[in-house]
């Protein structure tokens, strides 16, 4: 993998203050999904906000691909077209009277001609869940909406590294798993993202590679499984472990015995005991089955009677595109983040579930299920509706 951030040995002190960052290094590799995790103070800010130049280390140096950091004013401007900034609050970063304008900030600031900035805020107004918002004052908007129009402000400037400091916080249940759901799609677009939060149980399942922090060091960095194992360093950096680990690690002290890596969401820790009892706890003629839906296709009005037909008690949208489609449609899913899993679990626990996605993304979920069938013994069926026919994917 290449390196596409260095922080090499970087000290910072405010004024009056005492270090919030001491001699960190890190190196973030493009593609990578990192979360930065900390307590209150333990300088997870401070540190981002090295990383597109708003503050400057005061010894110590950061490289963006291999160079050294410029802070003259046109090299930083060069700096955060390519690594965006999301602040934790908003309100610091939305300065226009509408949406529109705000968004359009960016691309104006870079030159871009009107024709341009029109595309590009577009795309990132469809991208965030925020077209119809175009005119409406940003300051008269919710919470979980200004933080997408935060977000949709930096996307308009296509960055290749989104940086973005404790994405829910003060957001709803709901609203964070929108954006955490955005933030993994637009990883899979190849954007290289890197968070900062307290919420362990947000990181565990999101994140490649875990940085913890405390009093403006980093304590230890890895994978989410093996940092959020080490209840030594969680202790001193004032954090508790995510309850499926804890929950994991009960079950190991009874003497479960598991083999792999630690489950990182709650069908993994299923699987891993019926691994355990040596076969599924349910027979597959009792599985429920697992329906896609293009939501391009004609067949989406009718999605109401087909819930009907195939009995499916859930509904789950994958994709920005679907969860638009259906809130056109005033529909709401139950599920929006970890679609997938949650339609297995539904399927082990005997219900049907309708996935509403894009093409793109059918031949991932196939994949995704016939890989869960082939690790755990089951044999749970994928059928694509396609408007009247049936036609099996898995
Ligand atoms: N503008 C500032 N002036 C003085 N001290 C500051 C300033 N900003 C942060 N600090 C101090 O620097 C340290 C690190 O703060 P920072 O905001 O980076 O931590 P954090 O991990 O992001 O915390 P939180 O989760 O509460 O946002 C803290 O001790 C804080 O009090």
């Amino acid at each position: 993998m290449k390196a596409i951030i260095e922080i090499k040995d970087v000290s910072y002190k405010y004024p009056n203050s005492s270090y919030a960052l001491e001699n960190v290094s890190l190196t973030v590799y493009s593609g990578e999904k990192i979360a930065i995790v900390g307590s209150n103070g333990a300088g997870k800010s401070t540190l981002l906000l090295m990383l597109n130049g708003i503050l400057r280390p005061q010894s110590g140096e950061i490289l963006f691909n291999s160079e050294n950091i410029s802070y003259k004013r046109s090299s930083l401007r060069e700096l955060r077209k390519k690594v965006g900034f999301v602040f934790q609050n908003p309100d610091n970063q939305i300065i226009a009277p509408t949406v529109y304008q705000d968004v359009a900030f960016g691309p104006v600031n870079l030159g871009y001609d009107k024709d341009r900035v029109k595309t590009y805020v577009n795309h990132a107004l469809g991208y965030t869940g925020l077209l119809g918002f175009e005119r409406r004052p940003p300051h008269h908007l919710s919470g979980g909406e200004k933080k997408k129009v935060a977000m949709a402000g930096i996307l308009a400037m296509e960055p290749d590294v989104f940086v973005f400091d404790e994405p829910t916080s003060a957001l709803d249940p709901a609203s964070s798993e929108d954006i955490m759901e955005l933030l993994s799609e637009l990883n899979g677009h190849g954007k290289t993202i890197i968070i900062s939060t307290h919420d362990v149980e947000l990181a565990y399942p999101w994140a490649d590679r875990i940085v913890l922090m405390n009093k403006g060091k980093i304590i230890s960095e890895g994978k989410p499984g093996e940092i959020f194992t080490n209840r030594a360093d969680l202790k001193s950096a004032s954090l508790s472990m995510p309850v499926l680990m804890d929950l994991y690690e009960c079950l190991c002290e009874r003497g479960l015995t598991f083999t792999g890596n630690p489950p990182r969401s709650v069908l993994e820790m299923v699987k891993k005991i019926e691994t355990f009892n040596q076969g599924p706890i349910q027979r597959d003629e009792d599985m429920g089955k697992i329906y896609i839906l293009n939501a391009e296709s004609p067949a989406i009005d009718s999605l109401q009677e087909l819930m009907k037909r195939y009995s499916a008690q859930s509904l789950g949208a994958m994709g920005t595109k679907a969860k638009i489609c259906l809130e056109n449609k005033n529909l709401s899913p139950d599920f929006t983040y970890g679609v997938i899993d949650k339609c297995l679990l539904k399927a082990m626990n005997s219900g049907n579930s309708i996935i509403v996605t894009v093409p793109v993304m059918i031949k991932r979920i196939g994949e995704r299920v016939q890989d869960f069938n082939s690790e755990s013994g089951h044999n749970i069926e994928i059928i694509e509706i396609q408007e009247n026919c049936q036609t099996k994917t898995g």
